[in-house]
C-alpha cells in the first residue's frame, strides 16, 4: 500500500515540486492538499488528480493522510503541525521560522499522542553535510559567522538553515569564541544578526535559490565551508526519504539525519 500524503502549501514553489515527486513516485499518493486561501477545492482547478482532496480549511479535514508535508508560512506551520498532530497524521515540517518554544510545544504534544514528527531545516544533502562539518570544525574553530544567500522572494531572515547551523556551532565548540566588541558601527546592523554568538548575515537576492557559508577563523588560518542548491528539485530526495522514514521515529526529531 502507498504511504498517504498531504501537502500543506501545494500551490507554492516548495509545494508544486512535492506535489510533482508524489505524484511521480508509485510508493507514494498524493491524497491531500491544503492551502486556506483556496478559491476553490475542486482538483481539476489545480491539474491535481480527481482523488486528490482539497481542502480551504483545517476545520473540513478529519485524517485525509498518513503524512502531512509542510512548505507553508512561519505564520501558519506551527498551528498544522499540531492540527496534524491531534489528527493522526505525522508532520514533516519543512517550513522555516518556527521558534525553540514552537518547537518545544511540538516535541510535548507528539509525545502525548504517541506519535512521530520531523522538522528538517534543509532537505538538502549538501546542507545536511555542511551542518555536520560546522559542528565538527566548531571543535576547534569556536569563531564562525554564517553568509546564507537566498531568492529574493524569501519571506523570513534569517534562513532556517542558517539558525540551525549556528546551533549546531554552539554545540560543536569546546570553548567559547573570542568576545567580539564591535562598539562602532556606523550603519546599523552592520554586522549582522547574532544567534549563539554566530553572527548571520542573511543576503536576498534575485537569481540565488539557496546557499550558505560559514567561515571559521583561528590564529592565522581560516576554513570555509559551502553549499549551493541550484535548483529546488535538491530538496526532494531528502523529502522522499523522510516521507517513507518519518513514522519509524519515536517522537519529534529536528534535523534530515534523524531519518538517513
Ligand atoms: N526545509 C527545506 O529544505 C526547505 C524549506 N523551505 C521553506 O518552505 C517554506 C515555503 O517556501 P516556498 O515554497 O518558497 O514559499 P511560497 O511562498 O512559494 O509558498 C508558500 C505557500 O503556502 C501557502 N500558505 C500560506 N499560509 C498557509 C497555511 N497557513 N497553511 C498552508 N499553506 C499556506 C501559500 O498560499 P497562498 O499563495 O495562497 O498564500 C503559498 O502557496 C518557507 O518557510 C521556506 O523557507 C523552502 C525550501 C526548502
Ligand atoms: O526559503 C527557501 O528557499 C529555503 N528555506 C529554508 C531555510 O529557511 O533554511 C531551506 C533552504 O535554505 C531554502
Amino acid at each position: 500500500m502507498p504511504t498517504t500524503v498531504l501537502v500543506a502549501g501545494f500551490r507554492g514553489s516548495m509545494g508544486q515540486k512535492a506535489t510533482a515527486m508524489i505524484k511521480r513516485d508509485p510508493e507514494l499518493e498524493l491524497a491531500a492538499v491544503y492551502s486556506p486561501h483556496l478559491e476553490t477545492t475542486d482538483p481539476a482547478a489545480y491539474d491535481l488528480p480527481a482523488t486528490t482532496q482539497v481542502f480551504n480549511q483545517l476545520s473540513a479535514m478529519d485524517t485525509p493522510a498518513q503524512v502531512w508535508v509542510d512548505f507553508s508560512t512561519p505564520a501558519g506551520a506551527f498551528e498544522n503541525a499540531q492540527f496534524a498532530l491531534e489528527h493522526g497524521m505525522t508532520p514533516i515540517i519543512g517550513t522555516s521560522g518556527l521558534s525553540d518554544d514552537q518547537v518545544a510545544q511540538l516535541t510535548k504534544l507528539a509525545k502525548e499522542q504517541h506519535q512521530a514528527g520531523l522538522l528538517v531545516p534543509n532537505f538538502g544533502l549538501s546542507a545536511v553535510l555542511l551542518m555536520q562539518f560546522a559542528k565538527q570544525a566548531a571543535q576547534y574553530f569556536p569563531d564562525a559567522e554564517i553568509i546564507e544567500m537566498h531568492h529574493a522572494d524569501k519571506k523570513d531572515s534569517p534562513s532556517g538553515t542558517a539558525v540551525n547551523t549556528a546551533k549546531m556551532i554552539a554545540a560543536g565548540r569546546k570553548q567559547a569564541p573570542e568576545t567580539v566588541e564591535n562598539p562602532v558601527e556606523t550603519i546599523p546592523g552592520a554586522r549582522g544578526a547574532n544567534y549563539e554568538d554566530v553572527p548571520i548575515h542573511a543576503v536576498r537576492l534575485p537569481g540565488y535559490v539557496a546557499h550558505e557559508q560559514v567561515l571559521f577563523g583561528g590564529p592565522g588560518e581560516a576554513l570555509t565551508i559551502r553549499q549551493d542548491s541550484f535548483d529546488r528539485e535538491s530538496f526532494m530526495h531528502g523529502l522522499n526519504i523522510a516521507i517513507k522514514q518519518v513514522n519509524r521515529l519515536k517522537g519529534f526529531a529536528v534535523g534530515l539525519e534523524n531519518v538517513l
